[in-house]
């Protein structure tokens, strides 16, 4: 309970207030001088309400005595001059009288509620990112020396038309990267498309990025524009385009040799002006060497190489993002502004981030919208720093099957789950089973969508092989 001293030398304002603080259950010391409140050790109390003017003395001189307990003026509407003088003096807050009983409960509520954000989870101690700095790097933000590198090759390399090629972690920013290399263009008025070419099935691909004519195939009823045509005079940023198949990657060597297309099933060819930037976390100079991508069409896109950071090794960057997605979270779901606690600071800075910076993201807006008073903690990002983790029925089963340490197997029929790590779990069965199970069979076994399947492995760092 909140203890709070009240000094007010009108008996009936000092009564009414004590008591409307008691009925909202915090403890009230009340006096009526200056003098009287000399007697007290001030520091105890966790809030000093004040009449400004009273026998003895301002209410003002007790603002030193109290240290660092905040102090609440109360004044007239005559006297709100000396009530700012009073806040330039430290005084926390000031309410003017005559108030109603609401102003002051929810004065007194805020000014506790302030006073005991823990010293490290206050914004001030987090880097804080600049605007202009935000808006100058087309919303990235990074300050770690790595970043700082990163922005100036942006600059440089955006206003010429070069192939990019942007290598980084799932989640590290390329898709932003690649924004930005756009938007510092000449063609930043025109289109920037973006395909991620893992997402869309082998068999459709070609199609997708390069059009058909009709009854090119079956199912090409009509003829189809490709996204390679619709990014004409702008940007194409094709992610992932280690999963782009043999054939299509065929087609886009001849976008950038002769800067044309030919759609599918078509015998013309159709002249295009596209800027191409390309991402991946694969390593394409041994996919090339094993004839899983054309090494010709890997030179072409390889004129500039742009690297990202996982999150982990970008020192306090990684509290810049955080702060600033909270901001930008709780400005998005129109809640007032939070701030993280101490635990969930270090959590932070301690927790690996396999995910990196999408990761944080996503559990800063879930712990905005779990979160039930203005402080984010651990639990509510959902911070798990020690390495054991849940894992799904459809695993468990699975685990069951095919695991033949009796110890593991012990442990699960008992339902204590504590011991395994999910994560090391999928990646032995993945690499078990991918050779004689396709990739659906996989995600069906393992209990998940194919898209977390192939999420989880970039994450990983087990990507699918080509067969
Ligand atoms: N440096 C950064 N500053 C601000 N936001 C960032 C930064 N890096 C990433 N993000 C945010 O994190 C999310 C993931 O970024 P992005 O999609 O660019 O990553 P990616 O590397 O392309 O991921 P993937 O390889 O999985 O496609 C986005 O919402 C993006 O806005």
């Amino acid at each position: 309970m909140s203890r709070i001293l009240v000094v007010e030398d009108e008996a009936i304002i000092r009564q009414s207030v004590r008591r409307l603080l008691q009925r909202h259950h915090y403890e009230v010391t009340d006096l009526d001088s200056i003098d009287a409140a000399r007697e007290y050790d001030l520091s105890a109390f966790d809030l000093v309400i004040t009449d400004l003017r009273l026998p003895g003395g301002q209410g003002t001189d007790l603002i030193e005595l109290a240290g660092t307990t905040p102090v609440l003026i109360m004044t007239s509407y005559a006297s709100l001059r000396s009530a700012v003088d009073a806040m330039k003096m430290g005084a926390v807050e000031y309410i003017a009288k005559p108030f109603d009983h609401g102003e002051l409960v929810e004065a007194v509520k805020s000014i506790l509620e302030k006073a005991q954000l823990p010293p490290e989870s206050n914004a001030s101690d987090l880097p804080v990112s600049n605007a202009t700095d935000i808006a100058k790097h087309n919303g990235i933000i990074g300050s770690c020396d790595t970043m700082q590198v990163l922005f100036r090759k942006i600059s440089k390399v955006a206003p010429t038309d070069a192939t990019v090629m942007i290598h980084g972690e799932s989640g590290t920013g390329k898709e932003l990267v690649a924004k930005a290399l756009h938007q510092q263009s000449r063609r930043a008025t025109a289109q920037l498309i973006s395909v991620n070419c893992a997402a869309i099935p082998e068999t459709l691909l070609e199609s997708e990025l390069f059009g058909h004519e009709k009854g090119a195939f079956t199912g090409a009823a009509t003829q189809r524009q490709g996204l390679v045509e619709a990014a004409n005079g702008g940007t194409l940023f094709l992610d992932e385009i280690g999963e782009l198949p043999l054939e299509a990657q065929a087609r886009l060597l001849r976008v950038l040799q002769e800067s044309e297309i030919r759609r599918v099933g078509a015998v013309q060819s159709i002249k295009v002006d596209v800027r191409l930037i390309a991402a991946t976390h694969r390593n394409l100079k041994e996919m090339a060497a094993c004839g899983e991508f054309r090494e010709d069409l890997y030179y072409r896109l390889n004129v500039v190489e742009l690297t990202l950071p996982p999150l982990r090794d970008r020192g306090d960057d990684v509290t810049e993002l955080a702060s600033f997605m909270l901001t930008r979270a709780c400005e998005k779901m129109g809640q007032s502004p939070m701030r993280f606690d101490s635990g969930a600071v270090l959590a932070i800075k301690q927790y690996q981030w396999p995910g990196n910076v999408r990761e944080l993201e996503n559990a800063v807006e879930r712990a905005v919208i779990l979160a039930e008073d203005r402080y984010v903690s651990a639990e509510l990002l959902g911070i798990d720093l020690s390495p054991d983790r849940y894992i799904s029925s459809a695993m468990r089963e699975n685990l069951i099957e095919n695991n033949n340490n009796p110890a593991i197997i012990e442990r699960t029929e008992h339902g204590d789950q504590g011991d395994l790590s999910l994560d090391d779990y999928f990646v032995h069965f993945v690499l078990e089973n991918e050779a004689k199970m396709t990739e659906t069979d996989l995600a069906r076994k393992l209990g998940i969508s194919r898209k977390s399947l192939w999420e989880r492995r970039q994450r990983l760092g087990i990507p699918r092989k080509k067969k």
